[in-house]
């Protein structure tokens, strides 16, 4: 956006445009009476981060030395011209075109509005879009990466236009753009899927673990990740490093009907590692042994039928996020993995 310096303290934003917004700079100690058009952020580093004053406060004689301590010497007064719009209302206008009616919208902060989720659920988020918009320049639409798990309350997207006053006809191109992704899709650019409850059957192997050398550390680890998506484990069997008996353990936790099979352990090159051999013994179709991701490297991931089958290396059992976790969501919400899928894990997999 053009911006043209009129005189010493007016600005025109817009060139020649007709319906042309003006920005008259006001010195502080002469705006006791005036009204702020827009918020005003404070930062004290490590205590505070905020705004100080509100868009619309009445200016009164006691805010003067708080506007001169942020740095404010000037302030504007704002004539909005009819062909543009305020920052605060551009964000919330992007917002609503851009999410699922179904989430919830902050009122503009800062100019900022934050969007969240209502529901525990996987974030969906067309990134093409995204780009598209941001592309668009004088504007922030910033987004967390599509298929997250992300939690009641948790932040998916924040709007934000970068002058304090933007066109019309930029916002409304951001319109065009979500217009046209839900005509294609059906669905707002911006979304969460709801998790449902899943029942997990977990098999455990290892010698050290069955003959109680050691304590099971996995059986808690994989239930606490579940249940912070709202799943739950039904039942744990335990094994010894037997191939058959992992093989008889796995058809019989299938049996049960489980929505997901996960096996803990024996994952890697040792001769005691039975787990994949075992996996691919009861019938599974392997999509990938192995990940490009680590930590997660030696998961494996496959389908008995229509049910999920997943071989947790070590890993899970301590490093909060692993190619599992990446995974997880979209098991859960039954989305069927491909080998793209495990392809796309090792750019910037490496943690
Ligand atoms: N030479 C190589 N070494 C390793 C490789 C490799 O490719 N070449 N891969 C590494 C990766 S990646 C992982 S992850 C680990 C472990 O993978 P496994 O799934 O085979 O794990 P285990 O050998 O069965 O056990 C390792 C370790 O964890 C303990 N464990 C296993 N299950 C339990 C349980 N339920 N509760 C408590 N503790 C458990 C086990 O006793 C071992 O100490 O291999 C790397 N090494
Ligand atoms: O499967 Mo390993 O987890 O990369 O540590």
């Amino acid at each position: 956006m053009d911006i043209h310096q009129d005189d010493h303290n007016e600005t025109r934003l817009g060139g020649e445009r007709a319906g042309r917004t003006m920005l008259k700079e006001v010195p502080v100690q002469q705006a006791v009476g005036m009204r702020l058009a827009h918020d005003l952020t404070q930062i004290i580093p490590g205590q505070f981060k905020g705004r100080l004053f509100k868009k619309g406060h009445l200016i009164t004689e006691s805010d003067i030395p708080k506007l001169l301590d942020i740095g404010k010497e000037h302030i504007y007064t704002l004539e909005l011209g009819e062909q543009d719009l305020h920052e605060d209302d551009a964000a919330r206008r992007m917002a609503e075109a851009l999410i699922d009616e179904s989430l919830l919208m902050s009122e503009p902060h800062e100019g900022k509005v934050s969007i969240q989720s209502p529901v525990l659920g996987v974030a969906k988020i067309a990134k093409d879009v995204v780009d598209q918009v941001n592309r668009l320049g004088e504007i922030a639409l910033a987004t967390i990466h599509h298929n997250k798990a992300v939690a009641v309350g948790g932040k998916l997207a924040a709007t934000r236009v970068i002058p304090l006053v933007v066109s019309k006809q930029k916002v409304e191109l951001v319109e065009q753009i979500a217009q046209q992704y839900k005509r294609t899709y059906g669905c707002a650019p911006i979304s969460v899927s709801p998790l449902p409850v899943r029942r997990i059957g977990l098999l455990t192997t290892g010698s050290e673990v069955y003959n109680g050398r050691i304590k099971d550390k996995f059986g808690p680890a994989v239930k606490a990740k579940l249940e912070a998506l709202g799943s739950v484990v039904a039942e744990q069997r335990f094994v010894p490093d037997d191939r058959e008996l992992i093989v008889k353990e796995i058809k019989g936790l299938v049996a049960e009907g489980y929505d997901m099979i996960l096996v803990t352990g024996g994952m890697s090159v040792d001769p005691d590692d039975r787990t994949p051999g075992a996996i691919a013994a009861a019938g599974a179709d392997i999509v990938s042994y192995g990940t490009p991701m680590l930590p997660g490297s030696m998961l494996l991931a496959g389908y008995i039928g229509h049910t999920p089958i997943v071989g947790l290396p070590g890993c899970v059992m301590h490093d909060p996020y692993t190619s599992f976790d990446v995974l997880l969501p979209r098991l859960l919400l039954g989305e069927r993995i491909d080998k793209e899928d495990i392809v796309a894990l090792g750019y910037g997999g490496l943690l």
